[in-house]
Order: C-alpha cells, then structure tokens, then sequence
C-alpha cells in the first residue's frame, strides 16, 4: 500500500476527537499534505530503512547471527545432497527462497516474471525470515503499561506516517510510526520503538472506526494511517523493519514485492557501518537493468546468447546484465544466503563498448565468478591485437568492485595487473580514459613508487606493475590479498619454469586472467602451462596431459601416422578445445574492422644495393657457410652465418662495425667468426667509414628514405612509425632522420619504463611536431597504442611471425583517423625472403601465430634448409611469388578470388589445418590473393609505391575496409 500513496497529494477530512483531548487535536482538519519525508515515501525500499533493535532482547552478536545462519545453511546442504533442492523447503529458516530453477539461469534475459518470482519475492522472504529468526518482538510495546489485563482483540495496531503538528498548507511527512490503539488510549511509536506521542480520553466509538487514509491529531502530530497490522507482525517486530505499512494487511511476499517494485529509484549508498548492518539489504541491482539507452549495433550478441542456449526474447536491448547464478553456484558461493541481485554493467561503459567487448565481459564476468567451469574462476582472453582487451578488463574490474550477485556485495576489493614495463602507465590512461580519475584510485610501480605505499594505504583498490618489478617485489604483494590477477601479454607465462611464472603461480588469487593477442598455441606443453596457470589441476597433472592429449595429438600430426592414430588425435584434440574453450576466448581483427580506416599492407621486396651483394656473394662462400652446408660445423655456427646475411641486408655499415669489433678482441684469433669473416674487409672500400654510410649502399635504405619523403610530401600532417628488431640498425635510421631533419622520438630497451608512456602520447598527440617514432620491437612492439602513425614500416623481419604481427599492429587500431598504410620491406633474394616464406608457411601450417619468444636459436635447421637459407637468387625479382605457382607473368596480378578459398584464422586447438582442402599452406595461398606487381609496372595507382618503384623489384599489397580514396 505504501507505493500507492507514494508520491501523490492528499485532501482529507479527518475525525472530530472528544472533548478530552487537546484543543490542537480537538479540530476538524482539513489536511492537504505531500509526504515525501517520511523514509517510507521516500525510499521505496523498506530494507534501507534503519533496523529496529528489540529493547527487550539484546541485540544478537554477529557470531549468534553467523551460527544460525550457519546451521540454517546445513539444513539446505543436506536437502541439496540428498537431490532435494528443487523442491519447496517450507521451513522458513532454510534458504529455499533462493533456488531458482531452470529459468533463472538463462541470466542475461531476465523477463518480468522472472523478476517478480526469483529476484523480489525470493530475495525479500530471505531476509523476512532471517530477521524473524533473529529479532524477537519488542516486549515494551506488546505488553505497555496499562495494556496487560486487556486482551489482545480490543488493542489494534495501525502502520501510520507522521509530522509535528503545524498549520503549513503544505506539509511533509517526517517519518514512519506505529500506532496502537487500546481501550480509549492510542499509542504513537516511531520505527525505533520510541514512544513519540500519547492520547487517552477518545471515543471507543470513534476508535473502532480507524481505517486506512485516515488522518488525525495525537500528542501535537499529525499522522496519517496507512495500515492494520497484525498482531503477528507486531509482536514479531516485522513492523518496524518494514516500515509498518507493508506488513499488516500484505502477507509477507506481497509486502516485499510492493517494496520492490520500483528497485531502480536509487542506488543503495551505505557507509561501511550500515552496511554490515544491513547485510541483507542491499538487494536492488546497481544500475537499471532494464534501461533503454543504447542500441546494440549489431546481431552479434544476440547470435553469443542463442549459442550459450539462452533465450534472447525480451532481451533489454540496451543494458548489459550479467548472468544470474544458479544454483548450484549459490550453494557453493552464497554461503550466508544473500539475496540475488542482477550484476549490470555501468551504462556509462556500456555507450561505449563494441559488440565484440560485450561479450568479452560477459565472458570474463562468468569466468572469474566461476559460472563456466564448476569452481573455476580463470581465463583467457585471447582477441587479437587492438580489440580492446584493456576496455573488457578495466569493465570487469568496475563492475566486480562494486557489484556482486549475493546481496550486491562487490566480489573485488584489490585487483593486481601484470604486464610489461612499456604498457605500466598505459593501463593508468585507460582507466582514466573510462572511468574518470575518481571512480577507481591506480597506484602504478615504478623507481619512485614503491608497492608498500600501496600496501599501506586503504586508498588504492588496483596495483599496476611490470613483470620486472613484480620479481622484485614478490614479498611484499604476497602480503595483499588480491582478488583479481591480470597478467597482459601473458603468453611469457607459458613456460613453468621460468621466475616470473613461478611468482605469478606463488600468489593466492583464485580469479586470474591471462591477456594475449598471440597466444601459445603451437607447442602443446606450453599451452597446458597457461591452461594451468589460470585454472590449476584442470588438465590434471603434466604427465597425465602428456598421455591423454599431447602423445595422441602429436603423433596424429606426423604423416607416418596411422587412421586410427590420426583419429584418435583428432578426438583428444577436439576434447582439448572443448575443455578449454570454455574459458579462452579468441576473436580476430575482422570484428573491428567496420570501426576502423582503410588499411593498405604492403610487402615491398627492395633490390640490394651492389655493395650488398658483393658482400652478400662473399659471406657465402666463406669458409664458415661451406662447413655449415656440409654439416661440419657447431650446432649454432649456422645462427653466426644468418645473423651476418640479416646485418647485411639492414646495412653493410652494420657488418663492417661487427667485423672492426670482432678484430679487435684478443680471441679474435681462435674465433669462429674468422672462418666467416675473412677477406670480407677487402670488399669494402679502402676508406670505408660506417659512420659516413650512404643511402645507396643498402636497397632498403633507399626505398626507405624515398618513402619518408613521399610521406612528408603527399601527407604532411601524417606521422611513421618505424619499427627495427635490432637497436643498431635505429641508430642508422636515426642518423637518416638527422640527416633529412625529420623531427623523431625513439622508443628502445633503454628507454626508461616511467618515460615511455610520454613518449607515446607525445607522439599521439595533434600537437606533436615529431614526424617519426623509432620503435624496437622487442622493447615496444606489444601492447602500444600508436595511433598518432598512420604509416608503419617494418624495416626488417623477424624469424617469429607472432613479433612482426604485434608491431605492425600498433597503429591500425581503435581511434585511428587516416587510411593506414603498412610497409614490410624485403631484401630481394635474400635470406629475409626465406624468412617471410618460413614466416607464412609456418603460419599456414599450424592455422595459427606462433609463440613470441622463439627466436632463430630455437629453430633446427635441415641441411637443405641451410642450403636453401645460404643462396642469392639474384636474377628473380621475387622468390616468393615464383613459389606460389601463380599463372600470372607478374603483370599486376589482382589476385585470386577471395571467396575461392577458406580464409580461416581460427587460432583455437582443433582439426589440423592441413585438413584444409587447400594443397598449399594457407598463407601462401592468401598471400596470392593479394594484388601483386613488379616495381617496373607501368600504372601504379598507390602514389606511394610509384615513387619507390625505381628501386623495388616486387610488390605485394592488400587493401582492407577499402572506401574509394585511400
Ligand atoms: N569501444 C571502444 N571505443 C573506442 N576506442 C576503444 C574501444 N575499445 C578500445 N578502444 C581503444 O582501442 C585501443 C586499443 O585497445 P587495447 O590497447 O586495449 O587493445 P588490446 O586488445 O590490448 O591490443 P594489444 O593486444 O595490442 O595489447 C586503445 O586506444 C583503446 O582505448
Ligand atoms: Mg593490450
């Protein structure tokens, strides 16, 4: 009743009292009131209400109220293990109000009906009976002076709101009250017990009459009536919890249904005290569940729903709902029988967040809460670069730290983020890109802020640190307890053995989360590491793995493989996935592409310049590649072999310093190296200087500096970003910069971590005047957000696909303006063709990008495969197109139809891609569906490429999200 009366304005004409009572009641009152100020008008809630306190009884320690709840929940235990939980439990002090059957778990979609039956009637009887068990009836008011020899049949109790008396026209109401009437006398009691007014000498007559919307006069208050209330609920002490005006006439469902159905008028915002107080009240979800405000852009998530079998009918289209425990999730988490309140993800996030990201966080969301694998709470989230993996996390963390299913009480106080020392602060940005500085309090590790402030302040709820510092650290975050753990970039973890891995697995927390945009997947050891790490004991032990999944697979792969072992392979593969594609999730580029500019990718193949291949030719016919060929010399004599030819192909000037270096040290003599580098000298020219090195002298020098120059020139407000693996080899294109007076900042390993966040927005920045961002893949190449480039130039190419991907991704992300142009440049005939074609067949091999530490050293090399690495194709404009069996004479080949062939990048564990009706490795089949065109072509459209071509011998390129001007 009270929401009927709720928010409107009333006109009454109240009963005349006796001539007894004082001259103020003694009048007929015409009441014209608004009763916003009474908790009941206000609230809605009933449970926000203060708790009343029995004054008869004392008021229960929490360890009184722990044990019978404590002894409450066995008896739900015992009726779950004997299978009975979905049956009614009638005795009021089990938890049966809090078993939702079947319907209940098809979460996000929560219906009306839904709501009405498991959210308000079963939230709102738990806490009914709960305080029926723990309070007992207020003595004082029960039994009042003068009330004890009359039986209770002539005393009468009546749910009342009140305000001192006062001739204002407009009056508010103050607050909620009891009112007993007995014989001739009525007494006012506010909800604490208090007596707060008293009145005799009325008409019995007058008395009888009482009835709901009656307003009258007693002790200088004004009240109105807006109930009866049992004896029950009197004596019980209901009536004081709920404000009176539910209990009486409502039975105890229907009061609590009234007192729910507007949840979303405010958000319960108790302090720390009250809190503990209203343990049971905070029931009503943090944010609207219901609200329509934004459009989901796409069928996505609803396609996500239908495939986890939920229904999408009634879906709130425009508010993200977390989904509802069930119940076995609250037997297990639900311990002191909270109420199930719906988890809703802040709407201000929600505006902002793709499709894509909504899933991912309700993935995390039922990950972490242990929704997905019984009692396990780890993930992976595995969306390729620029998917925003940060956004889903920092979502995810808001969400936990304010909201939980039970009771809405926050599932994360302290949350630690792991992640390498480049992307610290970049954490720090988006959080304060979403959230604002205020909602969530950062501490970030670096020299100068050490993790015990953290620990000493109550202050900061998330501590960001690097992989390094948290080895340095360990001791100290052993001491907090962490909630949450997110480990970005967290494919290093792959390997056990390793220190950071063994830290990481040292700490306590349960919900971990590992953040990767190119996850193990090829090596089949490391991947039960991560799986272990996030979900420990879920794959059972190592050599149990080995047995069931990674033997079978394994030899599956081998061609010699029998059918029934290929079978058999494929079963544990398919098992393995399903397992574990519980809690990894992987979703790639093309999800984003639609919020993202043109991108024009291409792989440049430059021809050397003729010093190169002077030198080129000499190298391999040292006497150090000769033995390699014949297979007589050490095993790691090839990897001295190929790191020549690669310096070589960057620039001579980087072979001739190594060579003056090596001279120079006093084991000179014994090295292997001389059988290398001997007569190597006599190839440069007498007055060679390194320091003055030309463009002229390495081909992909020449091509690079006429591309910065076309840049500058057709896009002078455009910004490169240019990548090398090797610190060396900056330096040169640094000096290019010098020399060219191209204004640059440089990103390396020896960057300080505290100032590289600065140097990205610098760069990031409109204002920036920097034209060029040198970047070491390896210090920079994960994880950065370089969207101020538009222009990205992979100088030169690593043996792992996984690295050169990471960079080249740095820049075609969310918050890119331009159409972005990528250049991978190629030595032609070289050993970097060699190792673009390893590159793309081994991609296309496995289905999927390769672990990122594995470099050349961990690579065996056949005999051939040396052979094949150690020669110079010097007549062929590009080995690479030569391989792939194209029919067409190089003459801007459009490519093959894209729909001909399965372009699947699916990087999950599954049916091995050889399985693919395609011959050829898929890459290279991909790759031959790219426009490709000799340097020599005659009509170049991409303005870029016409002013290389002079030195460029082949061109591959591909356009994606292509608009009409790029
Ligand atoms: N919904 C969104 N709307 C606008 N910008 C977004 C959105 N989501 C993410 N971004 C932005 O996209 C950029 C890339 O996001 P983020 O760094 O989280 O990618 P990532 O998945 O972690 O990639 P990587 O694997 O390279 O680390 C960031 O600048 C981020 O602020
Ligand atoms: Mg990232």
């Amino acid at each position: 009743m009270l929401w009927r009366w709720g928010c409107r304005c009333l006109l009454r004409v109240v009963l005349v009292p006796g001539p007894s009572l004082p001259s103020d009641s003694r009048r007929l009152i015409l009441l014209n009131m608004r009763r916003s100020a009474a908790p009941s008008q206000l609230q809605g809630n009933p449970f926000k209400k203060p708790k009343f306190i029995s004054p008869a009884r004392s008021h229960p320690s929490p360890n009184e109220e722990v044990a019978k709840l404590n002894s409450d929940i066995k008896l739900f235990e015992v009726a779950a293990n004997k299978n009975n939980f979905l049956q009614p439990q009638n005795d009021p002090r089990t938890c049966n109000f809090n078993l939702p059957t079947k319907e209940c778990a098809k979460g996000i979609n929560h219906g009306d009906n839904y709501r009405e039956k498991y959210c308000l009637e079963a939230s709102t009887k738990t806490t009914l009976d709960l305080h029926h068990t723990v309070h007992s009836a207020p003595k004082e008011i029960t039994v009042s002076k003068g009330q004890e020899e009359k039986p209770d049949s002539l005393v009468k109790y009546f749910s009342v709101v009140w305000c001192k008396a006062s001739k204002k026209k407009h009056k508010k109401w103050e607050g909620d009250g009891v009112l007993i009437v007995k014989g001739k006398s009525f007494t006012l009691k506010d909800l604490e017990g208090k007596d707060i007014g008293r009145g005799t000498g009325y008409k019995l007559k007058e008395l009888e009459k009482i009835e709901e919307g009656q307003t009258m006069m007693i002790g200088g208050k004004e009240i109105e009536v807006m109930g009866i209330i049992s004896p029950d609920d009197f004596n019980s002490g209901r009536c004081f919890q709920f404000g009176g005006g539910c209990s009486a006439i409502l039975s105890s469902s229907q009061a609590a249904k009234k007192c729910f159905s507007n949840p979303f008028k405010s958000v319960c915002k108790l302090s720390s005290k009250e809190n503990k107080q209203n343990s049971f009240q905070s029931c009503k979800p943090r944010h609207d569940p219901y609200a329509p405000r934004i459009h989901l852009e796409n069928e996505s998530f609803f396609w996500l729903l239908r495939n986890l079998g939920r229904s999408t009918e009634n879906l709130p289209p425009d508010s993200l709902v977390m989904l509802r425990p069930d119940k076995n999730h609250q037997w297990l988490f639900n311990k002191n029988c909270f109420p199930v309140v719906d988890v809703v993800i802040d709407p201000h996030l929600v505006y902002y967040l793709r499709p894509h990201q909504k899933e991912g966080i309700t993935f995390l969301y039922e990950c972490v809460m242990g929704m997905r694998v019984n009692g396990r709470c780890g993930a992976i989230l595995a969306d390729e670069m620029g998917l925003g993996k940060t956004l889903q996390c920092i979502s995810l963390i808001w969400t936990l730290q304010c909201q939980g299913p039970y009771g809405g009480k926050p599932i994360v106080k302290k949350t630690l983020i792991v992640t390498p020392g480049s992307l610290v602060n970049n954490w720090k940005k988006e959080f304060q890109k979403w959230l604002g500085i205020e909602r969530i309090k950062i501490f970030t590790v670096d020299q100068d802020h050490k993790v015990e402030e953290f620990t000493k302040s109550p202050f900061y709820s998330v501590l960001i640190i690097s992989y390094e510092m948290l080895l340095r650290s360990l001791d100290q975050i052993k001491n907090v307890k962490f909630d949450l753990l997110i480990c970005d970039e967290g494919h290093r973890l792959k390997n056990s053995t390793i220190k950071t891995t063994t830290a990481l697995i040292s700490l306590s927390c349960e919900k971990r989360i590992i953040l990767t945009g190119t996850p193990v997947q090829n090596d089949l050891q490391e991947f039960f590491t991560l799986i272990d790490f996030v979900n420990p004991g879920i794959l059972g032990s190592l050599s149990a793995y080995r047995k069931i999944y990674e033997e079978p697979i394994i030899i599956s792969r081998q061609p010699s493989a029998s059918e029934e072992e290929r079978e058999l392979g494929e079963q544990r593969a398919a098992e393995l996935t399903c397992l574990t594609g519980l809690f990894i999730l992987r979703r790639t580029q093309e999800v984003i592409n639609q919020y993202l500019p043109p991108k024009i990718e291409n792989v440049v193949f430059c021809r050397p310049g003729a010093l190169q291949i002077a030198l080129y030719r000499k190298l391999l016919n040292s006497q150090a590649v000769r033995f390699c060929l014949q297979g007589l010399l050490e095993n790691t004599s090839h990897l001295i072999c190929i790191g020549a030819l690669k310096k070589l192909c960057n620039h001579p000037c980087l072979l001739f310093g190594s060579i003056k270096e090596k001279e120079s040290n006093s084991t000179w003599d014994e090295s292997e190296e001389r059988n290398l580098y001997e007569g190597l000298m006599n190839v440069f020219p007498a007055d060679y200087n390194p320091i003055m090195f030309t463009e002229e002298e390495s081909g992909k020098l020449q091509v690079l500096s006429k591309l910065l120059a076309v840049i500058r020139e057709l896009r002078p407000a455009e910004k490169v970003v240019l990548v090398s693996n090797y610190t060396r080899t900056l330096d040169i294109l640094q000096e290019v910069c010098k020399r060219h007076g191209y204004a640059y900042t440089r990103l390396d390993g020896q960057t300080p971590i505290s100032q590289r966040q600065q140097i990205v927005d610098g760069f990031n920045s409109k204002y920036s005047s920097d034209f060029i961002f040198l970047l070491s893949s390896k210090a920079g190449g994960v994880g950065l957000n370089l969207i101020g480039g538009s222009h990205l130039i992979l100088y030169d190419i690593d043996w792992n696909p996984a690295t050169d991907i990471q960079a080249m991704s740095r820049v075609w992300r969310d918050g890119q303006k331009h159409p972005v142009h990528i250049y991978r440049l190629l030595t032609t005939g070289t050993i970097e063709e060699k190792i673009y074609q390893r590159q793309i067949s081994k991609q296309g091999l496995s289905g999927a990008v390769v672990d990122l530490s594995k470099t050349s050293d961990h690579i065996q090399f056949s005999v051939e495969e040396l052979k094949n690495l150690f020669t110079l194709h010097e007549s062929s404009h590009c080995v690479t197109h030569d391989l792939l069996d194209c029919e067409c004479t190089g003459e801007n080949h459009t490519g093959d139809s894209l729909e001909k062939l399965p372009v699947s990048r699916n990087c999950q564990l599954g049916p091995h891609q050889q399985k693919s009706d395609s011959l050829k490795p898929l890459s290279m089949s991909q790759l031959k569906q790219w426009r490709h065109f000799p340097g020599d072509h005659l009509n170049l459209t991409d303005p870029f490429l016409e002013r290389i071509r002079e030195n460029v011998s082949f061109f591959f390129q591909n356009i994606t999200n292509q608009t009409t001007a790029i």
